[in-house]
């Protein structure tokens, strides 16, 4: 990715550089003037342009409207900015204005500006009756990049959300016929999670209650129409930025950090409440502990790094292998499990001993070379216990492989 900033000040130049270098991973081309940018957007295709307003050989903003011209997104860092000027830029297309006032406005750009990379691949659906209420915020999400769908009512939205469970923001009207704002919202909160989605809503009703009653219903956010476009924008922002911290923290809880599966808090979390619905429902589930053999040997004779290759490996290939329909956990050290909702134990031992044989078969490629592991595996399928003695019974069937030689499945007896 590269990124153009035009600014003939030496000191921002280089407080800019400072931060890019920092924070974004990009490459930079600096122009101290309009002749020498318009030089560079003939030879090189940028990402975006971050540009001042007046240049030396061109006072009257002409350098907006080159950048724009090769359709490149453009943010503006100006000195100053009168409110004919402000409307007459927003009008043209740029992203965003910032006022060079303290250390905070260039944070702000370099925010903005990993904002945007990000926002290639983020999905916003748009619920609006109003077409022309609708093509406008599309137009602001666009000039930021975002993937824009649009929805005409409450359930042709709820229709695409349940198609498309990748978009990150849902931004809402009130008065919608059929299923309005808050019926959707409610509906939407039911099956997705604030990890998940971000809602804002939006209304042009005068009922000074609106906002407050949005977000005890769900949303993250509110905008009274009409609004300008710095509130919509920076809310948007914000809300995208409160989503993917949501997120983080999300995978922080509940991801193991060496080999990204999940870990054993959300393993318990999870089955801890399935089993009470499978005991219920009589459904089967089955549980494989899993322990890599002579592990040990592993990091005395290559070291706890080659160790940390070989379970990262080890994960991706049990993560390759069960995960698409089935859980996969590390729950400390070498040991990891996979939990098998509807399947019994015979099933599940005919799949481990699948894997099992692949594992020993192809060796794992690590910094010091080639090395052949094996595992060995228990099995136990839930009966009228706990969680806990589950997990315990699959543990005796696991000391069993081991004290059988090991590189083996063995269901508890
Ligand atoms: N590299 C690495 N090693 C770990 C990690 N967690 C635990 N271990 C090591 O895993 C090894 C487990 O060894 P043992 O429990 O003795 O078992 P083993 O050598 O695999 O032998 P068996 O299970 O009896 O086949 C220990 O050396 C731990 O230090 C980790 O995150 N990274």
């Amino acid at each position: 990715m590269r990124i153009l900033v035009v600014e003939d000040s030496k000191v921002v130049s280089r407080i800019l550089q400072h931060l890019i270098a920092q924070e974004l991973d990009c490459e930079v081309d600096f122009a101290v003037d309009l002749a020498s940018a318009k030089l560079l957007l003939e030879q090189k295709e940028y990402f975006l342009a971050i540009t001042d307003l007046n240049l030396p050989d061109a006072q009257e903003g002409e350098i907006v409207r080159l950048v724009l011209s090769k359709q490149t997104p453009c943010i503006v860092l100006t000195g100053s900015l009168d409110s004919e000027q402000r409307k007459r830029l927003l009008q043209l297309g740029i992203v965003d204005y910032i006022l060079k006032e303290n250390r905070f406005s260039y944070e702000y750009v370099v925010r903005l500006v990993h904002r945007l990379q990000r926002n290639k691949n983020v999905k916003v659906l748009v619920a609006d009756d109003s077409m022309v209420s609708r093509k406008f915020v599309r137009s602001l999400l666009e000039q930021h990049l975002y993937q824009v769908i649009e929805a005409d009512d409450g359930n042709s939205a709820w229709d695409i959300l349940q198609n498309q469970p990748d978009v990150q923001l849902l931004i809402t009207d009130y008065n919608m016929p059929g299923l309005d704002g808050f019926g959707l919202i409610l509906k939407v909160r039911e099956k997705f999670s604030r990890e998940e989605l971000a809602i804002i809503g939006l209304s042009s009703d005068s009922d000074e209650s609106l906002s407050a009653r949005f977000i005890k219903n769900g949303a993250n956010d509110f905008l009274q129409k009409p609004f300008v476009h710095e509130e919509f924008h920076c809310r948007v922002l914000n809300t995208l930025d409160s989503l993917d911290m949501l997120r983080k923290l999300w995978d922080q809880a509940n991801l193991d950090y060496l080999t990204g599966v999940y870990n054993r808090r959300y393993f318990f979390g999870l089955f801890e409440e399935q089993i009470k619905q499978i005991k219920q429902k009589q459904g089967t589930l089955t549980v494989a502990l899993l322990d890599i053999d002579f592990f040990k040997r592993v990091n005395d004779t290559h070291g706890h790094d080659v160790g940390d290759e070989v379970l990262v490996e080890f994960s991706a290939r049990l993560k390759h292998f069960f995960g698409q329909h089935f859980t996969v956990s590390r729950f400390g050290g070498e040991e990891f499990t996979v939990a098998f909702k509807g399947l019994n134990e015979e099933k599940v031992f005919a799949l481990m001993d699948k894997f099992r044989s692949q594992l020993e078969m192809k060796p794992i490629a690590t910094s010091k070379g080639d090395m052949f592991i094996t595992v060995s595996t228990g099995i136990a399928g839930l009966a009228d216990d706990s969680l806990d003695e589950l997990i315990q019974r699959a543990d005796k069937a696991l000391y069993d492989a081991k004290e059988s030689g090991r590189n083996l499945v063995c269901i508890e007896a």
